[in-house]
Parts: structure tokens; C-alpha cells; sequence
């Protein structure tokens, strides 16, 4: 049998001690388990950052998203010319057609000479045009921003970047599904190639290629592309009227070979990607709103200003000629290039089937002496031109360019309808009220400073 519980006082305060001792006991197991707990878990915080520190790919992670995070920056902060909500609204706006089935359009170097050209012809008969343009300084950066507000006035928003801007690229094609791109955006110029090689390869090959990716490879549907190829891809073909057919395997300048890489590499992504493209080859287009550096524009300020210009021509004596064509006709080439340009097959860097691969030739078929040119804007200008006859330098020029516009005239509805000296007085026309209207504004603008 079981004895009964001890009462006695003595008992009584042994046992309340046993239980105080159990108390603190268990108070003392549960404080070390808390301090090793806290301590494992610096312990594993202290490891963690040791090997953020010492792992090669955590902080290549780190870096990649510090980069993805500043060009997304770029994207979608308000100090900046692209991105936002405002901007996309603009953006899609400039690209809605006002006519039914009207197209679609991205234009590269929407602020360069052709670029305004084609977007003010594609805007005014009612199709939706997006521009880009980076405004570099190549030539007078003023100039393209005067053609900016042109176009701004004509509802063409021209977004300022440039086309190895992948992520503007792949930005602009998410917030539009566009039809066609009119890539126009290149390094232009035969002899400054001598100067700055690798300006060409960053335009007219790197920027032709990032284009063409992210319209094959992020764009759906494809759009079909037309792009500015170059009558100088003949380089030393003796062969005349250049025909489409002739060899172009000798060019006779960096300019020449990048445009000439550019045919190839169209070749490339129609083939694996199945993108529409069709090239044009333009032989040395001229007329209002012009480029600078081209000889018939800085041949009519030298003439105005008194100075000396130098007119090439063979060793034998022999004119160097050029097949002059005006901007009018090679928009109406463009617009036919779009126009009959058949969709790409692909999308998302998936080719579904063959698609059109073109190239034409968009000239006057009329070449014309370099000399006579200068006669005709002599006349035009009312001033005697201070001529040097000079012997073609090395420096990339070719003797002559005759365009066979045929395949234009047949597939395209290209017909070259203006001669040099029609095109030359709507040129001079142009010029002489456009430098007048500034050298205006800048004498208001010193005046009132
Ligand atoms: O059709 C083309 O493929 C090319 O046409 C022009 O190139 P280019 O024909 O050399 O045009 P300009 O620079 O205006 O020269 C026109 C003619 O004037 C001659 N010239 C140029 C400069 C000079 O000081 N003197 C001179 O006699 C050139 O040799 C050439 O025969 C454009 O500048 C290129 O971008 C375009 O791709």
C-alpha cells in the first residue's frame, strides 16, 4: 500500500524548493536555446553575405540587374524622350492610319533627308507613321530638327533614338503592331568614310542587324522591311545602265562595302527568318530639304559665299558623272516599295514559309557631268561659281552611275519624271528661303538677346 503524503512544514518546503529548482532550470535550457538560435542565425546571414561576395555569378546577377534596371530607367522615367504612358498614347496616336487598310509604318531616319520625304508623302495620303531618328551631328543638327517640326506639324512624331537601341526597338514594335518598316536610318556619305570608318559599321551594319532582329526574332506579326541600299554597291562595275543584275562584288568604298554587307545580311534574315525585304538602291538622291554634305547643296553655298569649289573629273579628262535623281521620284519608288511588298512569313524568330526578298534600283537614267550640275545652279543662283577642276582623288568616288530603272518601272510603278535642272530650281527655291527665313530669325534672336 502506498504511504500517505508527508505534511509536515519541513516536507511542504522541500518540495516548493524542488519545484523553484525545476523553474529556473528550465528558464536557463530555454535562454541558451534562444542565444544559440540567434546565433545560428547571424551565423547564417554572415554566411549568405560571404558568398554574394565571393560567387562569381551572384554578382554578375547583381550587375546584369543594376543594368536591366537603369535601361529600363530609360524607358520609364519622365526625364527622358521615350516612355510612359503619355508617350505610348503619342506613339499610337502618329500610327494610327486615317484610311481604311492603311498601312503601318516605322520609319528610320525619319528626320534625314528621304526619311521626311516619305513620311510627309505616307502621312498625307493617310497611313500611320511612327519616326525615329537619333539627330547626330554628321551634318547640321538644326536642319533635322527643322524637319522634326515639319513632320511634327504634319502629325509625325519623330522619337528621338537611335537603331542599336534594342529596347527602344523592342519597345516600339510592343506598343505598335507595325506593318512595314522604312529603314532609311544609315551613315550616309561616300568620302567621309575615309574619316570615320567605324561610324559606318556602327550604322549601316551593327544598326541594320539589331533592327532586323528584334523585327524577326520580338515583332508579331513580322513587319515587311524596305531599306535604303545605295547605287554605289556597283563600285567598279564597267557595265552601264547599272543593272540590278550586274555584279556588285567590288566596292570602291567602306560606304559602298557596308551597303553592300547590308544586301547580304537581308539575304540572312529573309532566309532564316522569313522577312519580307526589299532594298533600294538610291543614286545620289537631291532636291528640297537636301543634305549638306552633297555636293549640289554645298556647291549652291559655296557659290552664294564666294568660295572656291572643287569639280572632280577623270585623268583622261573625262566628266565624272552622276545620275542625278530627284527626291520626288524616289518617294514615289519608296511608296510603291511598300505598297507591293509582301508580308514577312515568321514570327517570333520562326520562319513559316518563303517570303519576298527584292532589291531595285530607284534612279533618273539620265546620268549628267558633275560640271553641267554646277552650270545649272550657276544660273539658278544668279552668281558665278569660283571652279577648280580637280582630278578624282582617292577617296572612294566612282567615274559615273547610270541607273536601269526597269525593274523599278515594272514591279514598283516607278517612273523618274524630273530633270536635273527642274529638280535644281525647286532646290535652290527651297534653299534660298529656308537659310533666308533663318539668318532672319537669328538676327531677331541677337537682337532681342
Ligand atoms: O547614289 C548613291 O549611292 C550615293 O549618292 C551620294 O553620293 P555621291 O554620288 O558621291 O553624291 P555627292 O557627294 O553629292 O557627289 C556628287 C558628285 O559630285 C562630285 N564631287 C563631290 C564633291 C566635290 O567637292 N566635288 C565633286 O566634284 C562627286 O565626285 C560626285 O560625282 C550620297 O552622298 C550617298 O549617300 C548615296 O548613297
Amino acid at each position: 500500500m502506498a504511504s500517505p503524503p508527508d505534511t509536515s512544514k519541513a516536507a511542504k518546503l522541500e518540495r516548493c524548493n524542488s519545484y523553484l529548482r525545476r523553474v529556473n532550470s528550465a528558464k536557463i535550457i530555454s535562454a541558451s536555446s534562444r542565444l544559440l538560435f540567434r546565433a545560428c542565425i547571424v551565423a547564417t546571414v554572415a554566411l549568405i553575405l560571404l558568398f554574394a561576395l565571393h560567387c562569381p555569378p551572384l554578382l554578375l546577377l547583381s550587375h546584369y540587374s543594376a543594368a536591366a534596371r537603369s535601361s529600363h530607367r530609360g524607358l520609364l522615367s519622365s526625364d527622358v524622350t521615350y516612355g510612359g504612358a503619355a508617350w505610348e498614347r503619342e506613339v499610337r496616336r502618329s500610327a494610327t492610319p486615317r484610311r481604311r487598310s492603311g498601312l503601318t509604318v516605322l520609319v528610320t531616319g525619319a528626320a534625314g533627308f528621304v526619311g521626311t520625304h516619305c513620311s510627309l508623302a505616307l502621312k498625307k495620303r493617310g497611313d500611320g507613321v511612327v519616326g525615329l531618328d537619333n539627330f547626330n551631328s554628321y551634318y547640321d543638327p538644326s536642319l533635322k530638327r527643322a524637319r522634326q517640326s515639319l513632320l511634327s506639324r504634319h502629325g509625325v512624331l519623330v522619337v528621338d533614338g537611335d537603331i542599336n537601341d534594342t529596347l527602344l526597338l523592342t519597345k516600339l514594335l510592343d506598343v505598335v503592331p507595325f506593318s512595314h518598316v522604312l529603314h532609311l536610318a544609315a551613315q550616309a556619305g561616300v568620302r567621309y568614310a575615309m574619316r570615320n570608318p567605324q561610324s559606318y559599321v556602327t550604322s549601316n551594319v551593327a544598326g541594320l542587324v539589331a533592327l532586323l532582329e528584334v523585327a524577326a526574332k520580338h515583332a508579331d506579326p513580322q513587319p515587311a522591311v524596305v531599306w535604303a541600299s545605295s547605287s554605289s554597291v556597283y563600285g567598279l562595275n564597267t557595265a552601264t545602265p547599272f543593272s540590278e543584275l550586274h555584279r556588285t562584288d567590288r566596292p570602291a568604298s567602306l560606304y559602298a562595302a557596308t551597303k553592300k554587307a547590308g544586301e547580304a545580311i537581308a539575304h540572312t534574315y529573309n532566309h532564316i527568318y522569313g522577312l519580307s525585304i526589299t532594298g533600294l538602291r538610291f543614286f545620289t538622291v537631291y532636291g528640297p530639304w537636301g543634305r549638306p554634305d552633297m555636293a549640289y547643296f554645298s556647291f549652291a553655298n559655296y557659290i552664294l559665299s564666294g568660295k572656291p569649289i572643287a569639280v572632280f573629273r577623270m585623268q583622261d579628262g573625262t566628266a565624272v558623272q552622276r545620275d542625278f535623281t530627284y527626291i520626288d521620284d524616289v518617294v514615289t519608288g519608296c511608296l510603291g516599295a511598300l505598297d507591293t511588298a509582301e508580308r514577312s512569313t515568321g514570327s517570333g524568330g520562326k520562319k513559316r514559309g518563303p517570303a519576298q526578298l527584292r532589291v531595285y534600283n530607284l534612279g533618273n537614267a539620265s546620268p549628267v557631268p558633275v560640271a553641267k550640275m554646277v552650270g545649272i545652279l550657276e544660273e539658278l543662283l544668279g552668281k558665278k561659281a569660283r571652279k577648280q577642276v580637280v582630278t578624282l582623288p582617292q577617296n572612294g568616288d566612282v567615274p559615273y552611275t547610270h541607273a536601269n530603272v526597269s525593274m523599278a518601272e515594272r514591279d514598283l510603278g516607278y517612273r523618274a519624271t524630273t530633270d536635273l535642272a527642274t529638280g535644281l530650281k525647286k532646290f535652290a527655291r527651297w534653299y534660298v528661303e529656308y537659310y533666308d527665313r533663318r539668318s532672319k530669325k537669328e538676327a531677331e534672336g541677337a537682337a532681342s538677346a
